[in-house]
């Protein structure tokens, strides 16, 4: 168990590479993220395996389906004893709702994992939802109503970027957790991503949690960056 607010993006491909990355965090216990990646790659057993070591995991499938097929998906899942587990919020409220009814039908004990909806990704814009999405309100605005029909759908929060968060904990509640990826130290490359903040501007900014994976696997000494981050990001 963590209490740390920084989830480390396992994006890898074999349980080799994670455990030769996790080796390097002296049994410090992490809250990590398991992505498509890894999970098509190597199955539940990767779960079991980061479960056993004693970290935080945040499960991240972007389940988006009708909703009987997530509802049913969730439930299976459920019996992985994750601690955070996601869907895409455009799948609509009642997809959302079918999710938490497969998470409660499915969960171990009596604690179900936190779930979380995807917004708009961090690696769209607004030149992006206007031209090839046909979505011509304000990005911000998007987000907004999606982060709010997953509130009434009853999930525990969103995925966002770290922009976006402060307008979401104004309008939503501070308890209604904002996790955001889109993390880069100042110089790092972007890549991919469009909407993007350091760590210490996402912790002005409000972010429940920071995901950040390439600035800290691809780093030379991944533990001296996860500690900058934190830093960064703790204050
Ligand atoms: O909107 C989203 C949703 C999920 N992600 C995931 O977060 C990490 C970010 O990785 P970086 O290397 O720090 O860019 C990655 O696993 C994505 O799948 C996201 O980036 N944006």
């Amino acid at each position: 168990m963590t209490d740390s607010r920084i989830c480390i993006a396992l994006d890898f491909k074999s349980k080799v590479e994670v455990k030769e990355f996790l080796e390097k965090f002296n049994d410090e216990k992490l809250y990590v993220k398991v992505g498509m990646e890894l999970f098509y790659g190597e199955g539940i057993e990767i779960v079991k395996m980061i479960k056993e070591m004693g970290h935080n995991i945040f499960l991240d499938l972007k389940l988006h389906d009708i909703p009987n097929t997530v509802k049913s998906a969730m439930k299976q899942l459920a019996k992985l004893d994750v601690d955070m587990i996601n869907v895409h919020a455009s799948g609509s409220k009642a997809m959302m709702k079918a999710a938490l009814e497969g998470l409660e039908e499915g969960k171990i004990g009596d604690k179900r994992p936190l779930c979380i909806a995807v917004t708009c990704l961090t690696s769209l814009d607004q030149v992006i939802l206007d031209d090839e999405l046909l979505i011509h309100e304000p990005l911000e605005e998007v987000v907004l109503k999606w982060a709010s029909n997953a509130k009434d759908a009853g999930l525990d929060g969103v995925v966002c970027s770290p922009l976006e968060s402060k307008i979401i904990h104004d309008n939503l509640g501070q308890d209604f957790l904002t996790v955001t990826p889109g993390i880069r130290l100042a110089d790092d490359n972007v890549n991919d991503q469009k909407r993007v903040t350091t760590p210490a501007m996402a912790r002005e900014l409000t972010s429940s949690y920071i995901v950040v994976g390439r600035t800290i696997t691809g780093s030379n000494d991944p533990y001296t960056t996860y500690k900058k981050v934190y830093q960064d990001f703790q204050g």
